[in-house]
This record gives structure tokens, C-alpha cells and sequence, in this order.
């Protein structure tokens, strides 16, 4: 598999804080990296580097061997855990938003057949992620999970080949994420993604990815943190199977909390 997106002793500071060093990565296309750590590793400015927000101060980053752009484009799309959406907008002009800027970009608004065209295109991309009976309801009548799907259609609309989750799941009920994983692997897999998601959670992580990267400081000076940054320390890759293995052990460990926690308090 050829690398979509390589990152060449890449090292990000602000003023004399390093925030990263030395981070080299090959990310081959249609692999889902899932990327753990530490707070304050710079998982973040990994992916605002992956986006284009950021600069690096030092080192390259690649897009299919050319030189990212200074700026976000269309080839990657990214959704945060709160406020990627527009609040004044109904879901179906939020995923318009993105056809309209891009087919009339000074007015942001599409007439005639183009317009049908962008919300026929906006109304099967929000079928897809599950909200096509929500077409016409705000962002504030949708609940947390339907507000980051809508995040998702808004992002996939540009059709692109790099999606980027800074902890997209975060904020929603353990019953939810799970519905939440189904369909963020479908869309992986029917629109030949490659994703970099950050996450807190390990088992998100693990059972999400192809790859986990963790991120962390080789090296620190306790007298100056700001001295030395992350980078990935651990890079795991995983088939199928050792994924299952380790989603499965970490389940058995969770059933055996579970009857601990539950054997105490019926001896109680
Ligand atoms: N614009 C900025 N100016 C100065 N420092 C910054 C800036 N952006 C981020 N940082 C610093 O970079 C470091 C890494 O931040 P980042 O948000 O990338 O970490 P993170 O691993 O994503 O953390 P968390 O898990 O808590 O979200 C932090 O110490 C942060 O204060």
C-alpha cells in the first residue's frame, strides 16, 4: 500500500515551546489511525498539521507525495466533538453549505437546477448517516449523537479522501457510540477513507483502528517542560484478528470488573 500522507521529521513550536518533534509517519491510503495519549501530547496539532491549519516549523508533510497546501481543501474533511456544525441552519443547508460555497462563492447560494442538484446530493448524504427524517430540524433539535452525524454528512459532502476525528464520540452515551462505530466503519469502508482520529478512549481506539499511534515525550526536562515535545512513541499496526483478540481481552476484563464490583455487593 502506497503512503497517502507522509510526515517527514515534522517538529511544531510556539515561540520556545515544542510541542513536536521528530515525527515521522507514513499513512498508507484507506487506513484507519487511531492516535492516543496523554493531554497535552499534541494530538490536536497533529491533526490541524494533517488539515492544513498549522504549519510545521521544521519538516514536511506529503499528500500523495506533493507538499500539503497552506490550507484546508477539499481532500480532507475533519470533524470535531462539538460545533462543526451551524447552529442558525437546518441539517439539510448545513450539508448544502459546503456545495453552495464551492459552486458560488462570493454569494454562498445556488439557484435553479444547481440548487437541486446540492440538495439532492446533501439529502442522500444525510440518508446515509442516518438522518434522512431530519432533513429540515436544527442543529439544537437534534440530539448529541444526530448533531455529530450531521458533522460527519457535512464533512463527507466535499467527498474526501482524508477525514480527520479530533475525539468525534466523546461526548456521547456508551450505547450511542456504539451505533455511532457502525457507522463511522460503513462510511470508512463505502467511501474509501483514510482516517487519523484522535480519542481518549483505548478500546475506541483498538476497535476502531487498523493502526494505533500514541503520542508522548521521549524525553522530558523537569525543569523546563516546554523543552522537548511528543511524538509517536508507539505505532501499532493491526490485522483483523489481533484487533478481535485485543477488543475480546478487554471485554473478559470488563465482564470480570463487573462480577467483582457485583460479587461485593451482594456480599454486602
Ligand atoms: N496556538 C497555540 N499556542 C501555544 N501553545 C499551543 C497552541 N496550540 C496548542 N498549544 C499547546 O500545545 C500542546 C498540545 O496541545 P494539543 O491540544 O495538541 O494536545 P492534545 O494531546 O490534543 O491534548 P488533549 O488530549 O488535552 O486534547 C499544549 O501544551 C497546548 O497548550
Amino acid at each position: 500500500m502506497s503512503a497517502l500522507l507522509s510526515f517527514q521529521n515534522v517538529w511544531l513550536e510556539y515561540g520556545d515551546k515544542v510541542v513536536l518533534e521528530r515525527v515521522e509517519l507514513a499513512i498508507a491510503e484507506r487506513s484507519f489511525v487511531s492516535i492516543v495519549g496523554p493531554s497535552g501530547a499534541g494530538k490536536s496539532s497533529f491533526l490541524r498539521l494533517a488539515l492544513g491549519q498549522e504549519r510545521p516549523t521544521r519538516g514536511k508533510i506529503l499528500l500523495d507525495g506533493t507538499p500539503l497546501p497552506g490550507e484546508c481543501g477539499p481532500d480532507r474533511g475533519v470533524v470535531f466533538q462539538r460545533y462543526s456544525v451551524f447552529p442558525h441552519l437546518t441539517a439539510l443547508r448545513n450539508v448544502m453549505f459546503e456545495r453552495e460555497c464551492v459552486g458560488a462563492p462570493l454569494t454562498a447560494r445556488l439557484f435553479g437546477a444547481d440548487r437541486r442538484r446540492a440538495r439532492d446530493e446533501a439529502a442522500a448524504m444525510l440518508a446515509e448517516v442516518g438522518l434522512g427524517d431530519a432533513l429540515d430540524l436544527y442543529p439544537a433539535q437534534l440530539s448529541g449523537g444526530m448533531q455529530q452525524r450531521l458533522a460527519i454528512a457535512q464533512a463527507l459532502i466535499a467527498r474526501p479522501r482524508v477525514l480527520l476525528l479530533d475525539e468525534p464520540f466523546g461526548a456521547l452515551d456508551p450505547g450511542i457510540r456504539q451505533d455511532m462505530h457502525r457507522l463511522i466503519l460503513k462510511l470508512w469502508e463505502e467511501h474509501a477513507l483514510t482516517v487519523l482520529m484522535v480519542t481518549h478512549d483505548i478500546s475506541e481506539a483498538f476497535n476502531l483502528g487498523t493502526r494505533v499511534l500514541t503520542f508522548d515525550k521521549r524525553r522530558v526536562d523537569p525543569h523546563a517542560p516546554h523543552r522537548f515535545g511528543a511524538t509517536a512513541v508507539y505505532d501499532l499496526h493491526l490485522t483483523r484478528k489481533r484487533r478481535e483478540a485485543i477488543v475480546e481481552a478487554q471485554q473478559e476484563v470488563l465482564r470480570l470488573t463487573e462480577s467483582v464490583i457485583t460479587g461485593k455487593e451482594e456480599s454486602l
